[in-house]
């Protein structure tokens, strides 16, 4: 460890502000945390350590809000140097997080670890985080001695920052999720992967466009054999340029893909359901060709017959970044897309409106930013609780 860092890890001024390990800052995730970090001034209310998995000894990366010299990157697989760390929060992966965090724990460590990855998030002894839909269950578990806060599916955060407020009132007797998850969900090389598939497709047929004589079915037939034989798809596995792929993460081998697994087990556990409590919640997950936005379009069985108005008066209060958008042809197109929700907080909720099932069926459709609800801004707001900053 170097001097400048070693000084702030054992930092041991108590009215300093906390030490805290930061782990797979530079990756997607991380890079939206720091952004988000950054913006909300959280820089001056924690001292950071920067580690490395691949880089240890470089120069650490400097955010807007940080005093002093961040020193030099630590080493993210020396226990020694973690084990000094009050909190440690990581975008790193499920891989380290495998390999890290049973030794960490083996080693004696006591502290906190804030992680985006769902290795630990079915855990007995972790809380899934997400603060404006689950706060009284992060409290209860800080005050109870929990130590491992996991950030949740980003599908399964981003539905429930939308339409928290209707499971808050207990009003949801069971639901459906038919998901458009965009490319962001597989990383950053899926999303490079689904632009240059798209720029082949262009380009592959760009003389014809030209022309706007030229036969629409010639066009198809020159796309269609391109996607079926000419694409790059390693990372995806098959081309989404121009297509989609109804299966999301493993095969769990009952008919069920682990994403739509997961909206059972997380929505239930975020809300703090056990046993015969749960909520029945299923899904259907299908990758699109957005980039960072999960749509999704939801059916809800209600509990009682709620009229709309007051249905829409519950979304919208919910938490303060669901965004009830009219049930209107204008408003939808311009307000309830991944390219309107991209890069935003915000949280748009609509097509609210009650089915022809029954008075009790609720349609919906939500989008959020996978990469800041969906991802990185709980996990910021789960470090602030627990700094005593939010
Ligand atoms: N992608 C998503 O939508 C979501 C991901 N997650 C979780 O977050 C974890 C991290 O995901 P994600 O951020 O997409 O992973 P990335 O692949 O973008 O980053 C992970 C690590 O890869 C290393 N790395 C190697 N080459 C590069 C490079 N050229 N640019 C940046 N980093 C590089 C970095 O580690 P180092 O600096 O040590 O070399 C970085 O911390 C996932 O494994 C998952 O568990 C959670 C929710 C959503
Ligand atoms: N599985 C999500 C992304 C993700 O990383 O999910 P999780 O954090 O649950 O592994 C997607 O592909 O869209």
């Amino acid at each position: 460890m170097t001097d400048t860092a070693s000084a702030a890890v054992t930092a041991a001024d108590p009215a300093a502000v906390p030490t805290v390990g930061i782990v797979g800052w530079r990756g997607m995730v991380g890079s939206v945390l720091m952004q988000r970090m950054a913006e909300e001034g959280d820089f001056a209310r924690i001292r950071p350590v920067f580690f490395s998995t691949s880089a240890a000894g470089g120069p650490a990366p400097t955010f807007d809000g940080m005093a002093g010299d961040p020193g030099a990157l630590q080493d993210a697989f020396d226990v020694d140097v973690l084990k000094a760390l009050p909190i440690i929060v990581t975008a790193q992966g499920g891989d380290y997080t495998k390999d890290v965090y049973p030794r960490l724990r083996a080693a004696g460590w006591d502290g906190i670890w804030i992680d985006a990855a769902s290795t630990l998030r079915m855990e007995d002894s972790s809380v899934i985080v997400l603060d404006p839909v689950n706060r009284p269950v992060i409290d209860a578990a800080l005050a109870g001695g929990v130590k491992e806060f996991i950030g949740g599916n980003c599908t399964v955060s981003c539905m429930l920052m939308g339409l928290g407020g209707l499971f808050r009132e207990g009003l949801v007797e069971w639901g459906t999720a038919m998901t458009y998850q965009a490319a962001s969900g597989g990383g950053a090389q899926h999303m490079r992967e689904l632009l240059t598939q798209y720029a082949a497709l262009g380009g592959v047929v760009a003389e014809e466009l030209a022309d706007p004589s030229s036969a629409i079915l010639e066009i198809d037939r020159k796309v269609t054999e391109l996607q079926r034989g000419g694409l790059d798809a390693s990372r995806f596995g098959v081309p989404l340029g121009g297509s989609l792929i109804p299966w999301i993460d493993a095969d769990l081998g009952n008919g069920v893909s682990r994403e739509e697994q997961k909206a059972y087990d997380e929505t239930n556990k975020v809300l703090g359901l056990r046993g015969e409590e749960r909520i029945p919640f299923d899904s259907l997950c299908v990758r699109v060709g957005a980039m960072r936005s999960h749509s999704q379009a939801l059916t809800l069985k209600l509990t009682r017959d709620v009229p709309i108005d007051e249905i829409t008066e519950i979304v919208a209060n919910g938490t303060a970044w669901a965004q009830v958008v009219p049930n209107e042809k204008e408003a939808s197109m311009r307000d309830l897309t991944p390219v309107a929700a991209s890069g935003t907080l915000q949280i748009p909720v609509g097509r609210l409106r009650k089915m022809k099932m029954g008075p009790e069926y609720l349609s919906a459709f939500t989008v959020g930013d996978q990469l800041l609800w969906g991802a990185a801004e709980p996990l910021r707001r789960m470090l602030m609780i627990a700094t005593g900053n939010l």
